[in-house]
Order: C-alpha cells, then sequence, then structure tokens
C-alpha cells in the first residue's frame, strides 16, 4: 500500500497532540500506530477523529491476547475503523491467531471493507534474555522469535512484529512475502529507554525489515515533521 517504510507510533493520551502529528506527518510517514494509550483513553472515536486529519495509512495497534473466540470478536470490531494493519500476541496460540485472521476477512468482506493485515507481536523488544527467563523461557530470544514466527505463518497471518536483531534469520527462514515490522529501533541520535533489543533504522532495514516503527524519537522531539525528515535523510545516505 505504501513504499514509505516508517510507521510513527503516536503514543499520547491527548487527542489534540494526535490529531496534529497524524497532519504534519501526512507527507512524511509511511504509517501512523495507534496503539493502548490511546485507544484506552479515546477508544475508536478518538481513532476516526485522527483519521478524519487524513493521516496517513493506519497500524492499530491493539496486541490483542485472549481465547480465539473474544479475540475474534475484538477483530471484528477493529476492522469497522478500517485499519491498514492490526496486531496480536503470537504467544495466544495457533487457533488465536486463526480466529483473528479469519475474522479480520470474513468481517471486511462482509462490510465490504478493505482487509487488513493482521500480524504477530513475537518477543517485546523491551525483553533480553534475562527477562525472558524470568518468563520460563530459557531460549535466547532469536530462537523464542523463530519458534513463535512459524506458528504466525502456520496460522496464515501477514508478518510479524520482531526486533531489528532477529529480522535477518527471520527473511531467511521466510523468504520476502511477510510483513517484518520493527520497533526497537533507534536512530543514532536518539537514546534507547526503555526498549533493549535494539538497531539503528538503516541496520534494521538491510537486515529485511519491511517496515520500522519510531515513537518517541520521532514525538519527542519539537518538531515531529523535522525529527520524521531526519530519520528518512539518514535512510538516504
Ligand atoms: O507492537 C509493537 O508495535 C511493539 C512491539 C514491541 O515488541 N515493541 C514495541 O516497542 N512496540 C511498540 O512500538 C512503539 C515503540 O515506541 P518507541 O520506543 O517510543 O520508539 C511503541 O508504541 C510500542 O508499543
Amino acid at each position: 500500500m505504501t513504499t514509505n517504510p516508517l510507521f510513527v507510533a503516536l503514543d499520547t493520551m491527548d487527542l489534540s497532540r494526535a490529531r496534529a502529528w497524524a497532519r504534519d506527518l501526512r507527507d512524511l510517514a509511511g504509517g501512523i500506530k495507534l496503539g493502548l494509550e490511546f485507544f484506552v483513553a479515546h477508544g475508536p472515536e478518538g481513532v476516526r477523529a485522527v483519521r478524519d486529519t487524513g493521516s496517513p495509512p493506519l497500524f492499530l495497534d491493539l496486541k490483542f491476547h485472549d481465547i480465539p473466540n473474544t479475540v475474534a470478536g475484538a477483530v471484528r470490531a477493529a476492522v469497522r475503523l478500517e485499519p491498514w494493519v492490526l496486531t496480536v500476541h503470537a504467544p495466544g496460540g495457533r487457533a488465536m491467531m486463526e480466529a483473528a485472521g479469519d475474522a479480520a476477512a470474513e468481517e471486511a468482506d462482509r462490510l465490504n471493507l478493505p482487509r487488513p493485515k493482521v500480524i504477530a507481536v513475537t518477543v517485546l523488544t523491551s525483553l533480553d534474555d534475562r527477562d525472558l527467563k524470568t518468563t520460563g523461557i530459557n531460549d535466547a530470544p532469536a530462537d523464542q522469535v523463530r519458534r513463535l514466527a512459524a506458528l504466525a505463518m502456520e496460522a496464515d497471518l501477514d508478518g510479524l512484529v520482531c526486533s531489528p536483531r532477529e529480522v535477518a534469520v527471520l527473511r531467511a527462514d521466510l523468504g520476502p512475502k511477510p510483513m517484518l515490522v520493527t520497533p526497537g529501533v533507534r536512530p543514532s541520535w536518539a537514546v534507547a529507554g526503555d526498549q533493549k533489543r535494539v538497531m539503528t533504522p538503516d541496520q534494521a532495514l538491510a537486515a529485511g525489515a519491511s517496515h520500522l516503527v519510531i515513537g518517541r524519537p520521532i514525538t519527542g522531539a519539537p518538531d515531529v515533521a523535522v525529527a520524521a525528515r531526519h530519520v528518512l535523510e539518514d535512510l538516504q545516505d
């Protein structure tokens, strides 16, 4: 749908700020991402209010993770917001992911809306091997990401969210087709914050990422358009 790989995460509770960012990024971002902070504060009406600014395509990142029936219902409700991309958590399992993909396709067809892409979040980019061990998973993050990625592909989903560090191995495993969306991306001039498995935008794309998710390095800047341009210029160097 878009060749610009930059998704900007508009993580804020402030509706007018989100609308202003979406307007400012209209010609600079390949997509905008609205996630839990914004959605819990403003719900579907807030999403529509941001879309009404003529924003770039919507990545609706609600990371559904529940029993298959509940996730299918949430996906059917989300389809009405006409997102380009929706997320579920891969650890919810194959049946849950299949239910999400089927619900997205069926509901979009029923309502005559575009079918959203459903992608699965593997291992959060804020976790390193030590964090993963504390959840009972003794494998390295890359091994767990590959295991969950295989499950998501068996469930016929459209792609994955992973850290840039796993992108190369996933591209080798899965080929060119799946969307590989990578948060945990930090330009050399930005701080990592709570992100632990990070790389720069050009490294992530060179490894095979199809899309980059960047939030605070852009939304924390005095002017989001200037910061987004900076990221895009870095990619052209
Ligand atoms: O699904 C996501 O988008 C996601 C998955 C993940 O593993 N790590 C991760 O940071 N994210 C999201 O990506 C964005 C990253 O934002 P910044 O850390 O501010 O660049 C946030 O909106 C997170 O919710």
